[in-house]
């Protein structure tokens, strides 16, 4: 049995943490929202997040982040990107009271603009400065809505170490969730995120009446930037984005009613802002965010990204979407394979 803290109680921490209790670990989960950590540890629900659903009763939550980190030997982080420098930034100051050095794993799918760091860079640089291979990252096409029906799932872990990578596989592991490693750390995180801001243009896409044929052209061309993006800025190895992390999530995403990106993509398609989108939300949709460090880093390195560069303009700038498709489908003619 490993002692597990998972940071974040939303609907992706609680159903992976009642997922990690299932495999028989001991599951603590830690959350801001006192609400939250109540209604699980009397009902073993979190209906803000996860209706007509359950955890595993052996799962506890706290408000406590030394509670949650005493004896933990894995942290699994399952914030939104904002939160996670705030939270590992207390977490690190934890670990040094308690003297102990858990792996760290995160679930986190996002880019932190004006850094533009990936968030194991972020856990690298605030609690483990020069040791990269005390982090893994799990992304792979899972929505917490299936995982919690016991659906069937493949996700990547993925780091430096790959000691590490099997570790979280063999403990996340279960007959319904497979879990394969994978040595791109870089690569993986980069497919993750970013597969967040193409799942918006696929719901715009929807919300403005578009079919098949180009939801298709746009999940692979949005593939192809991902990659430019992973392989040019990151260093992420090519062949990762045909993986779970890259083509597979980006098909789950840009295609399922259950995801947060894809649903808010549809409404603004319809003619709503984003600020009522995200209200309206009530969960977090981590393209909108993502897609502001992919625009600082087109803008500062001159990486090709017509779609998340539109995306960007359409939340943030307020340009009209069908201009933007006219512009897109107007644009210089280019050849199909470059990186
Ligand atoms: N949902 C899914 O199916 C999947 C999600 N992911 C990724 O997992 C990450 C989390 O997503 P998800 O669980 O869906 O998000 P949700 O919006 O469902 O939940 C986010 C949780 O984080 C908590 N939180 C926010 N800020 C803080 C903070 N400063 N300290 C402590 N807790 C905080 C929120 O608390 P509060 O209630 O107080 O707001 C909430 O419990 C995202 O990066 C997402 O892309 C990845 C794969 C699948
Ligand atoms: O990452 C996810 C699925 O793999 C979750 O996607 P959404 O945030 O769009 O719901």
């Amino acid at each position: 049995m490993t002692k597990i803290a998972v940071l974040g109680n939303g609907s992706w921490g609680s159903v992976l943490g009642s997922m990690l209790a299932d495999n028989g670990n001991d599951v603590i989960l830690y959350g801001n929202n006192d609400s939250v950590n109540e209604e699980i540890n009397a009902h073993h629900t979190n209906t803000h997040y996860m209706k007509d659903w359950s955890l595993n009763p052996s799962a506890n939550a706290t408000g406590d982040l030394e509670t949650a980190l005493t004896g933990a030997e894995i942290v699994l982080f399952v914030l939104p990107t904002k939160a996670v420098r705030i939270v590992a930034k207390n977490v690190r100051q934890v670990l040094d009271k308690l003297g102990t050095k858990p792996l760290l794993v995160t679930a986190t799918k996002g880019i932190e603009p004006g850094s533009k760091k990936l968030i194991s860079d972020i856990l690298m640089e605030e609690i483990y400065p020069n040791d990269g291979d005390k982090i893994v990252a799990i992304s792979g096409p899972s929505h917490a809505e299936n995982v919690a029906q016991k659906d069937l799932t493949a996700i990547a872990c993925a780091s430096t170490d790959e000691e590490n990578a099997k570790l979280v596989q063999k403990i996340f592991s279960n007959n319904y969730v497979r879990f394969y490693t994978n040595d791109d750390l870089v690569g993986v995180e980069v497919g993750g995120a970013v597969k967040n801001v193409i799942a918006i243009a696929a719901g715009i896409l929807v919300g403005q009446g578009y079919g098949d044929d180009a939801k298709a052209a746009l999940m692979t061309r949005g593939l192809a930037e991902i990659a430019r993006l992973g392989v040019n800025y990151f260093g992420a190895k090519p062949m990762t984005f045909s993986g779970l992390s890259g083509i597979g999530d980006l098909i789950v995403t840009c295609t399922s009613v259950n995801s947060r990106n894809w649903r808010a993509g549809k409404q603004i398609g319809e003619g709503k802002t984003l600020d009522y989108v995200l209200k309206n939300m009530g969960q977090v949709v981590e393209g909108t965010t993502t897609v502001k460090a992919v625009h600082e880093l087109c803008q500062e390195k001159d990486i090709d990204m017509p779609i998340s560069e539109a995306i960007y303009r359409v939340l943030y700038e307020n340009t009209n979407v069908e201009d933007e498709i006219t512009k897109m489908m107007g644009r210089a003619p280019k050849p199909e394979i470059r990186l």
